[in-house]
């Protein structure tokens, strides 16, 4: 495996966007590297999602240098695959021929090898949430954006999910923006975990743990009860103890997004 961690994917500064009189984010600072794996946190509305369609080349900033590497892809809450095809289809659509076969690869690599020909109406909300992953790494993306994929999943589904997420992020190792509003989510599987409130970064910390990150050897690490007690807190969830940190430099410059070389 390639040790490719160094290679900067995602680079923002002064990212500022408003929806009318509305600013959304204000002044956003963020870098993202191969390799790692970043959540963001942050109360309904606050501009996660409109972070995420940014960096995906689908809103345009008003402010600011928003740079990513090329192949950047998404997996939405919901799988969205097209009902008229078949898996195997969903997987490689859009791909030419001669990179048909990494489809079925990629499908044994989700854990459903064999489910080629299967229609998605027959697949489960999780093997549906697989495919789509699948679908989303197929195409080797540098940069993968997780828009609270895991949300519309059962509890069991979801840690099962969420393992298979960490493990394909290690071996395939784009840069990873994970949107969740799940504390133990963004615990277990990010390097790091930013809070998103009023425009702005309130909290962005290394969540410097061991890997893998079981959800039986996390339940009780005091080291990750000591994160989940200050993103709840930095979240309002639970009743704060101390101050918190200000949001980091802002500056206004001139909108502009790109792809870094
Ligand atoms: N195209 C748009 N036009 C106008 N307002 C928008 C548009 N897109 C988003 N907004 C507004 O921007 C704000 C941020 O929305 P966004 O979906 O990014 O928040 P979020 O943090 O992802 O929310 P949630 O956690 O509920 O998904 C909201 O007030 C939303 O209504």
């Amino acid at each position: 495996m390639s040790r490719d961690g160094h290679e900067v994917a995602v680079r923002v500064r002064g990212l500022r966007k408003a929806f009318g009189a509305k600013t959304v984010l204000d002044g956003i600072d963020l870098e993202v590297r191969r390799g790692e794996f970043f959540a963001l946190l942050g109360p309904s509305g606050t501009g996660k999602t409109t972070l995420l369609r940014v960096l995906a080349g689908l809103e345009r900033p008003d402010a600011g240098t928003v740079l990513t590497a090329p192949r950047v892809t998404t997996v939405y809450q919901e799988p969205r695959l097209v009902v008229a095809r078949r898996v195997l289809a969903n997987v490689t659509l859009g791909l030419p021929r001669s990179e048909r076969d990494k489809g079925s690869r990629m499908l044994a690599e989700v854990g459903l090898g064999g489910r080629e020909r299967a229609w998605p109406a027959t697949l489960s909300g999780g093997e549906a949430q697989r495919v789509a992953l699948a679908r989303a790494l197929v195409r080797d993306p540098q940069v993968l954006l997780l828009d609270e994929p895991f949300a519309a999943l059962d509890a069991l589904t979801r840690l099962q999910a969420q393992d298979l997420v960490a493990e394909l992020c290690a071996r395939h190792r784009p840069a990873v923006v994970l949107v969740t509003h799940d504390v133990d989510e963004a615990v277990r599987l990010a390097d790091r975990v930013a809070v998103l409130d009023d425009g702005a970064f309130v909290v962005d910390r290394a969540i410097d743990l061991p890997r893998p990150r079981g959800a039986a050897s996390t339940a009780s690490d005091p080291a990750v009860l000591e994160h989940r007690r200050e993103l709840l807190t930095r979240l309002g969830v639970l009743p704060a103890s101390d101050r918190v940190t200000p949001p980091s430099g802002r500056s206004g410059l001139t909108s502009d997004r790109g792809v870094i070389a």
